[in-house]
């Protein structure tokens, strides 16, 4: 029931419509095939459905967006954490398989046709732009060591090197095995063209010589113990106390198992591509995330809902607190190389919360679609609103159940009403502007718009309701 007067619409009112709605079993009779989360996940939907989801707002995720100082509206309200919700994140998140992160890049590269040359664009892009975060303050001309293998692991190492020349670095390229396809060559030559050193052999003196080493040896391809020269570059990289930035997997660890062959290599800082893979869980450092390429649908198809938003033209996302949890074997082999913690280094001098305690609200599956019940008080009104929702693209397709009997305490007396009830499928990321929308044309000054997300369907239905609904009128979709 929507509140016709001035009045603050009643949480309670609300929830118990929705259990009562859930359990309503006419509700299975709507053409489409959709699942509807349970009554307890409803509070889970992501904080733009819950907060209004202003422009520029974070959602609930658990990285901060990078470059946010404690002015930012992106900082997460730390009165909203909890511990728990910290110390759950490699529950949350899905890690990949070598498999799975194998697939990704085929399926990438299938159906959304994008050629190799683009994603690798984008990753070294993400991993200049962690490295810049990373480095925090960095004086401009920092030297940066990029150690790139015979992969395309190697081909982001160079396009990142690239990235941070024009961020105003001075890189410099150790490239040992360089594969004669075009992609590679090419990208060396821009390098070169800029004057950055691209040579063969480890440099001497390498803690005296540079401010941060890049490792992007190897990624997901990986196999076995690394051969030569790796696995020697490898015994050096263990050995340094400058600090490391390894680009998607630490190299010479196995893709899931974590450091399988013993190198004792543990980087500082981590940039996975695309979402974590396995071994991210035996990672114990800064861990961001980059690859801002992967459109929704295989990111729902790969579970890889609950990994954080990049918010606004961020490249990447710190996802905190990755090495805040636990004690164990990569805390003791860092700590034992003598290394600075980066956490100390870098998270209290820019002033980020020392986790990001919104990730309590972080569903473990954030849906991308939702149901929102409207009511309204008459056929009339409620098939005016249906016919508006559909034509502005807030919604796909809208439900109208001719009567529904709403009780519901009014001035201290159980009161009852006939009302018409809207069920609107649409894209959990338009809800507020669909909100604002319903609270403009709608007769009661606080209507009730409530959102129930879809957990799974039929996937050519819900291809259809996202192709028949708009993008967030900021053009980021935050669902
Ligand atoms: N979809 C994604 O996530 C994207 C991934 N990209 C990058 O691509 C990487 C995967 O690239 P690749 O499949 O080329 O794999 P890698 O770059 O991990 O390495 C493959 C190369 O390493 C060699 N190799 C494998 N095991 C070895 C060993 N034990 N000793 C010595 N050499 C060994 C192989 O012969 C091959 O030349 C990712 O980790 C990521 O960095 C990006 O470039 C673009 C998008
Ligand atoms: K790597």
């Amino acid at each position: 029931a929507g509140i016709t007067s001035h009045a603050h619409p009643r949480p309670h009112q609300a929830l118990a419509f929705v259990t009562h709605s859930l359990a309503w079993g006419s509700f299975r009779a709507i053409s489409s095939s959709i699942t509807l989360a349970s009554a307890s996940s409803v509070g889970d939907l992501p904080t733009a459905l819950n907060e209004g989801g202003k422009g520029g707002t974070c959602r609930s995720f658990s990285g901060v967006p990078l470059h946010s100082d404690s002015n930012s509206n992106n900082m997460v309200d730390p009165s909203k954490g909890s511990d728990a919700a910290v110390s759950s994140w490699r529950q949350r998140i899905t890690l990949l398989t070598q498999k799975e992160a194998q697939a990704i890049d085929e399926e990438l590269m299938g159906t959304p046709g994008f050629t190799v040359d683009q994603l690798m664009e984008l990753a070294g892009l993400s991993v200049a732009s962690a490295i810049h975060d990373f480095l925090a303050q960095p004086t401009r001309s920092a030297s940066i060591l990029i150690l790139c293998g015979p992969g395309n692991n190697g081909g982001d190492g160079l396009v990142a090197a690239r990235h941070l020349y024009h961020f105003g670095y001075r890189p410099v390229v150790v490239y040992p095995k360089r594969p004669a396809r075009p992609l590679f060559t090419n990208l060396v030559k821009q390098c070169e063209d800029l004057g950055i050193h691209v040579g063969g052999d480890m440099p001497e003196d390498i803690e005296a010589n540079f401010d941060c080493v890049v490792d992007a040896l190897f990624g997901f391809g990986t196999a076995g113990p690394l051969r030569a020269p790796f696995g020697e570059m490898m015994q050096v990289l263990s050995k340094l106390t400058t600090p490391i930035v390894s680009v998607d997997i630490p190299s010479g660890w196995d893709v899931e198992a974590g450091d399988l062959y013993g190198t004792g290599f543990t980087p500082d800082a981590l940039v996975s591509l695309t979402a974590p893979k396995k071994c991210a869980a035996l990672f114990r450092g800064r861990h961001y995330l980059g690859g801002r390429f992967v459109p929704p649908g295989l990111q729902h198809q790969y579970g890889l809902d609950a990994l954080p938003a990049y918010p606004g033209t961020c490249q990447c996302v710190e996802i905190e607190g990755w090495d805040e949890e636990g004690g164990d074997e990569g805390d003791k082999d860092r700590d034992g190389r003598g290394r600075e913690d980066p956490k100390d280094r870098e998270s209290t001098s820019r002033g980020r919360p020392s986790a990001s305690p919104a990730s309590a609200l972080t569903p473990a599956s954030t849906p991308e679609f939702v149901v929102v019940w409207i009511t309204a008080p008459d056929a009339k009104e409620a098939s005016a609103l249906a016919e508006r929702l559909v034509e502005s693209d807030l919604a796909a397709c809208v439900n109208i159940v001719p009567r529904v009997d709403s009780v519901y305490k009014w001035e201290g007396k159980v009161e009852r009403n006939g009302e018409v009830l809207l069920m609107a499928k649409t894209r959990a990321s338009l809800v507020p502007e669909l909100s604002a929308f319903v609270t403009k044309h709608h007769s009661y000054d606080v209507p009730e718009t409530i959102a129930a997300g879809i957990v799974g369907g039929g996937p050519e239905y819900l291809k259809w309701v996202r192709e028949s609904t708009r993008e967030p009128a900021d053009g980021r979709d935050t669902g």
